[in-house]
């Protein structure tokens, strides 16, 4: 008898449960909050390092278009990128998942799930295992700041066993 796909269930995305992975892009987690412009405008300032500079690297902005993934998601692989961080702020009013977990001796530990809501962006430490990007619902497009330039910046693992990801 085949054992069952184990299950991983996103949890809501907080800065706090976020943290060991990156940060969480939204205004509530702005360093500082500047009024400027002549008061026009307001600078949630500093959310997220853009940490690109290893090996001669340079920031890139792109726009990522994700195709929609149909729940559970089989999750069989993640990845990271030692020389840059990767952020994804979403261009498009609906949620997502994020799928991240711990390095232990340079493989990825039990993955973690999370849904983001309302907005929610979030950035990859360099290094941070993670699943490439799962869009919900429709095409989605995001925004990303990451790395370009020189150098092996992309390393895949794939998981001793899949994981059935729910929302
Ligand atoms: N390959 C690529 O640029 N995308 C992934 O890194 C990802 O995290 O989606
Ligand atoms: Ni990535």
């Amino acid at each position: 008898m085949s054992t069952p796909v184990k299950l991983l269930r996103a949890v809501p995305l907080t800065a706090d449960a976020f943290r060991p992975f990156g940060e969480v892009i939204e205004t509530d987690n702005a360093s500082e909050i500047r009024l400027i412009n002549k008061g026009t405008t307001t600078r949630f300032h500093d959310i997220a390092p853009v940490d690109v500079s290893s090996e001669g690297g340079r920031p890139l902005i792109s726009i990522f278009r994700g195709k929609p993934f149909t729940l559970p998601v089989t999750i069989t692989m993640l990845e990271r990128h030692p020389l840059g961080s990767q952020a994804f702020v979403p261009l498009s009013p609906r949620p997502y998942l994020v799928v991240v977990a711990h390095d232990e001796d340079g493989r990825p530990g039990a993955p973690l799930a999370f849904l983001a809501a309302d907005g929610q962006g979030v950035s990859y430490a360099r290094s941070t295992w993670h699943h490439p990007l799962i869009a919900l619902g429709d095409v989605s497009d995001f925004l990303v700041v990451d790395r370009g330039g020189a150098g092996d910046n992309l390393q895949e693992f794939d998981l001793p066993e899949p994981f059935a990801l729910e929302a």
